[in-house]
Formats: structure tokens, sequence, C-alpha cells
């Protein structure tokens, strides 16, 4: 194997590969592309320019379409391959591997049903490339992707944005800094209105990596000639402008043999008064041998950066695929087995939002700590505890005759309907922490790696735990509420004990500094007494919220979020201990979208590795 078979043969088995996974250098699924790290040739020009009797006179045969309009509507990547002198000539297309071409013409035939296949008879045109492989004596090792002609006007039947879209596919293969441009244009146009070199300068200002080609020598008007072009004077180009002469629309009339051409070709140059002392320069075997080597010297030199560029998308795909995960577990036992372990990923996130690590758990404390007490001082007691109000509950107490001493039925209605009110930031407490919690699961699902690839199951998951969250609500709702209702069932005897006591202390003391007047028996049911009421009842009804404000977070954190840390998917694993394979394969149904991606990676990735292997043995072999 020589050092330029196994470099252009490497990337032309390369480039295959990719064409058979996918790749063409479109870039449109953001997954990176080879394609578009190896360089390539690409034959540009406007329409009749003389691309396809280039092409054909570089491979020696007459194989390509013709006809009016436009003929080229995908790219054709031509790679050609030198056999031993003596062996059969035969042509190969990638998509229908193990059919040998003899017959050139039914290459040609073959090139415009395949090209009907993707775009139709519609005339429109299609990225995806056809791959053909000639093997033959007679051609250089040379890869080239013929692009359809630049064109200015979209005839009938084409689209009208056909002009626009030729440019721009024809655009985003020479744009990248890797394709060598073959740029045609005819001798006998000028050459500032040659649609190849517009389109070259456009990408390569410099001229670093556009090929200069002049067909048409012959068709110049008698007495001129293409020097200041070809010798780049019109249009300075790194390499020297190649000029050639193709068969003429006459000669292919008479279907004029390609080799016969190419010998008068060259007997042209031999015997031109303007070009024979640059007969060593010009010509279509020229042309294809200046080609084949400065695309092998391109390869050689950019082999480094290829290699790197193929190790670190190995390493980034490798990457990517661990995130979005391996295939999906057969058998049952392994699918339980993946399930369990996706919900303790799930556990561990949420249990995290609690106890610290990630936000969430702050939101319960804010509860318990503002809007609790908040809601608490926002009761309505002032209103309970009018003087009308506790006159008229005291009154309706008492009946048909009024208290002797103390209204203790009064001050237990008085009592009991405060309390009450405690019931509303009771539940509303449970309600917020109950929300807190939802958002949590809801949060964790969607932080959970592991689940994103599996919809079915996040929903299942999601809700499990908002059912188990709805019976810890309910269990913690009684808890609050039975607080409360503890609190209005038994009174604290002490309190009033203690306040009779100091009462008793401060009229005693009152009727030693004074005597006894008949104000105290006026006030016994006076306006007096009924505030004084108040005000003991609302000093009972701070001390209970005091003992609330403490108590409901703890049967709330007791009911509700204790139980969400310790059995959050306790049903949903005895559940899952009974479910059959049919259903565990179903919570494992993946994401369309995140499958389509682990396809398309691992398909990128097996690309990759096959280049590098490839690479590494060619390499070897220098
Ligand atoms: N005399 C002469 N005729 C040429 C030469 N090159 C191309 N032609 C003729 O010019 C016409 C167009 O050539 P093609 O090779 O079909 O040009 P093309 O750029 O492939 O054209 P489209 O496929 O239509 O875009 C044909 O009739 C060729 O015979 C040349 O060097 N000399």
């Amino acid at each position: 194997m020589t050092t330029m078979d196994s470099l252009i043969g490497l990337v032309n088995r390369i480039q295959r590969a990719c064409t058979a996974l996918g790749d063409h250098g479109g870039g449109n699924n953001a997954i990176s592309s080879l394609w578009g790290a190896l360089p390539t040739v690409a034959v540009v020009g406007g329409q009749s320019s003389g691309k396809s009797s280039v092409l054909e006179s570089i491979v020696g045969r007459d194989f390509l379409p013709r006809g009016s309009g436009i003929v080229t509507r995908r790219p054709l990547v031509l790679q050609l391959h030198k056999t031993e002198n003596g062996t059969e000539e035969y042509a190969e297309f990638l998509h229908l591997t193990n059919k040998k071409f003899t017959d050139f013409s039914l290459v040609r035939k073959e090139i415009e049903d395949e090209t009907d296949r993707i775009t139709g008879k519609s005339k429109q045109i299609s990225p995806v490339p056809i791959h053909l492989s000639i093997f033959s004596p007679n051609v250089v090792n040379l890869t080239l992707v013929d692009l359809p002609g630049l064109t200015k006007v979209a005839v009938e039947g084409q689209p009208e944005t056909i002009v626009e879209d030729i440019e721009d596919m024809v655009r985003s293969y020479v744009a990248k800094p890797n394709c060598l441009i073959l740029a045609i244009s005819p001798a006998n146009q000028d050459i500032a209105t040659s649609d190849a070199i517009k389109l070259a300068r456009e990408v390569d200002p410099k001229g670093d990596r556009t090929f200069g080609v002049l067909t048409k020598l012959d068709l110049m008007d008698n007495g001129t000639n293409a020097l200041d072009v070809i010798q780049g004077r019109s249009y300075r180009l790194k390499y020297p402008w190649i000029g050639v002469v193709n068969r003429s629309q006459a000669d292919i009339n008479k279907s004029v043999d390609m080799m016969v051409a190419r010998r008068k070709e060259r007997e042209y140059f031999e015997t031109s008064p303007d070009y024979g002392h640059l007969v060593n320069r010009m010509g279509s075997e020229y042309l294809a041998k200046s080609l084949s080597e400065l695309l092998e010297s391109v390869i050689r030199a950019r082999i480094p950066n290829i290699i790197s560029s193929i190790t670190k998308n190995i390493e980034e795909l490798e990457r990517e695929l661990d995130r979005l995960g391996r295939p999906v577990a057969i058998d049952a036992g392994a699918r339980l087995y993946t399930i369990l372990g996706m919900c303790r990923a799930f556990e561990k996130i949420f249990k995290e939002h609690l106890d610290g690590g990630r936000p969430g758990g702050a939101q319960i404390y804010g509860i318990f700590d503002n809007k609790l007490p908040a809601a608490i001082k926002n009761l309505p007691f002032d209103r309970h505890l009018s003087l009308q109000s506790v006159k008229r509950i005291v009154s309706e107490s008492d009946g048909y005759q009024p208290h002797l001493i103390a209204p203790e039925l009064g001050y237990r209605r008085l009592i009991e309907g405060s309390l009450n009110h405690f019931r509303g930031p009771a539940e509303a407490s449970v309600n917020a922490v109950h929300f807190v919690l939802k958002d949590l699961v809801r949060k964790s699902i969607t932080e959970t790696e592991e689940l994103k690839r599996f919809p079915s199951l996040q929903t299942e998951i999601a809700a499990a735990a908002n059912s188990s969250l709805e019976k810890f609500r309910d269990e913690s709702m009684k808890s609050v509420l039975r607080l409360v209702d503890m609190e209005a069932s038994y009174l604290t005897v002490d309190f009033f004990r203690n306040l009779h006591v100091t009462e008793t202390q401060g009229s005693q003391a009152a009727s030693l500094s004074s005597p006894p007047t008949t104000t105290a028996t006026t006030d016994q049911h006076g306006e007096g007494e009924f505030r004084k009421i108040a005000s003991n009842v609302a000093a009972y009804i701070n001390m209970v919220s005091d003992t609330l404000v403490g108590t409901i977070p703890k049967a709330v954190v007791h009911c509700q979020v204790r139980q969400a840390k310790l059995a959050l998917l306790n049903y949903f694993y005895a559940q899952m201990s009974q479910s059959q394979g049919k259903h565990l394969g179903h919570l494992l149904d993946e994401n369309p979208v995140m499958l389509d991606r682990r396809l398309q990676c691992a398909k990128r990735l097996e690309l990759y590795k096959k280049a590098r292997d490839e690479i590494d043995a060619a390499v070897w072999f220098r």
C-alpha cells in the first residue's frame, strides 16, 4: 500500500462510512460532523461552464447525466481508485453495494434514477450525496464532490428559491476550511463574471484553497488568449491556474472517445502558439495528477488535526451517552432493579431539598416562623371580645338569672368561640406545607438526571408521591385540629385561679386604703366587669396562641415532613414488587426524543471509533 493509496483511500472509506450513517456535513442535528473535518475537493461552476466535461476528462470516461436545465441536483461524491494496468474498469454505488457497473451508460442512468429517488421528478435539489466509486487503471486516486451548477434563473417547474438553494448548498461545502475548491470558469467569458470565482472569493478571499480551472480555451475569439488569467495576473491564487480543452458539443454528439479527446487536448497545447510553453502544466491529465497530489498532501498535513478532533468528539459523545444513560434492560428483575435505583436517586434529591444542600426546606420554616404567627395575629379577636359581644354572650349564658360571683358559663363560651378561630391558621399551615412538599417532588423529579429518559416512570413516581403526600396531609390536618379542639376541651384551671388570687389581693389592698363604697356592687354587671372579662379572655387566648404557635409546627413536621422523608414512595415500592414485566417495561418506555438522540450519538460514536482505527492503521503503514 503506498502512502497516497492509504491516505486518499482512508478518507474515501471514512466518507463512505459518514454517508452510511447520515453524516454528510449538514450539521442539522447538533451532532458534530466528521465529514466536515475531512479534506475534500468540491467542484464548483456556473451552468455550462464545463464542470461535467472536466470531471469526465479526469476520469477518462463518459458517465455523467447531460441535458438542459439543472442536471446535477444532488452532490455526487466521486471516488477514484487507481487499479493495476490491464484490470477491468468498473463503477460501484454506495447505495447499490455488490453491483459492479462495467457499462458506463448505465452509471449515468443510475445517477439520474437515484437523484429522482430522493428529489422526485420535481427538479428540486437535495443535499444528500450520491456516492460513486470508479476503479480504473486510467485514474489517479482522488475524491471529488460534484455540486449542482450555480444558476441565475429558475426554469419552469422549479421553485423560485432554487437559485438561492443551490448557492446555499454549494456554499455549505466550500465554506468549510477543509474544502479545496475546484473553481471551473469558461475562458470565453470575462473572469470577473465567473460564478465559481465569485463564490470562491467570498469563502476563500486569499485564494489559499481555490484551484482555478479554465475551460473552453479553444472557443476564445481569434487573436485573444487567456494568459492573463492562467499566469495569475487577472486573479491571483496560491496554486497555478490550469487550462483545459474538453470535448465540444459536436464531439459529444459524435461520441468521440474520451481517450481520443485526451490525446486531442494534448495536441492542442503542444501546438498552441499561446500556451505551447506551458504544455507541461496544462490539460485534464495534469489537472487530475496535481489535484491528487495536493489532496494527498492536504490530508497528510491535516491528519494530526483530524485525530485530535476525533478524540475530542469521542470523549464528548461518551460523556453525552453517560448522561443519556445506557440501553434499558430486558428482563423483569433487571428492570425492577433499574426502576428502584432511579427511585432512590429521586428520594435522595428530595431529602436534600428538605434537609439542606438544595433549596426548598427553608420555605417550610418560613411558614412556621412567619405565616402561622401572622395569620394568628390577624384573627378577629377584637370583634369577638368587643364590649357588646362580651355583654351579649355573657347575658345569653346567664339566662334568666344573672351570675352571682363570676360568669363561669359566659367565660367558657367566650373562650370556646375564640379558640374556634385557630382552626383556620392551623389548616392553612398544613396546606401550605403540603404545597411546598408537592413542589419539591416536582423539582426533584426534574433534577433526577436518571429519570429524564423515562416520562412514564416520571409520571408514576409523581402520582405515587403526591398520593402519599395527600395521605400525610389528611393525617396532619386531623392532628392540628385535634390540638385546637384539645385546647377547647379542657381549659387551664391555674390561669383562672391565679387570676382570681391576683384580683382578690388587689381588691383587699384597695379596701384597706379606702372605705367601702357602693361602686363595686354597681359595677358587678356594669361595663367595667365586661371589660375585665374581655381582657381576661384575651389574656387566656394569648397564652393558648403561644402554645399553638409552638405545637402546630410539631404536628405538621411529625405527620407530613417526617413522613415524606421516611415513606414517600412506600406504597409505590409495594406496588412495584407485584408488577409484571410488561408494566415495568411500560414504565421504562423512553422519551422518544432522547431515545433518538441516544441512537444518533451511539451511531456517531461508532463512526468516530471506526475512523480512529482506520487512521491509526493508515498512519502505522506509512
Ligand atoms: N469546445 C469546447 N466545448 C466545451 C468545453 N468544455 C465544455 N464544453 C461544452 O460546453 C457545454 C457545457 O459543458 P458541460 O460540461 O456540460 O458543462 P456543465 O458545467 O457541466 O453544465 P451543467 O451540467 O449544465 O451545469 C457542452 O456542450 C460541452 O461540450 C471546452 O473546453 N471546449
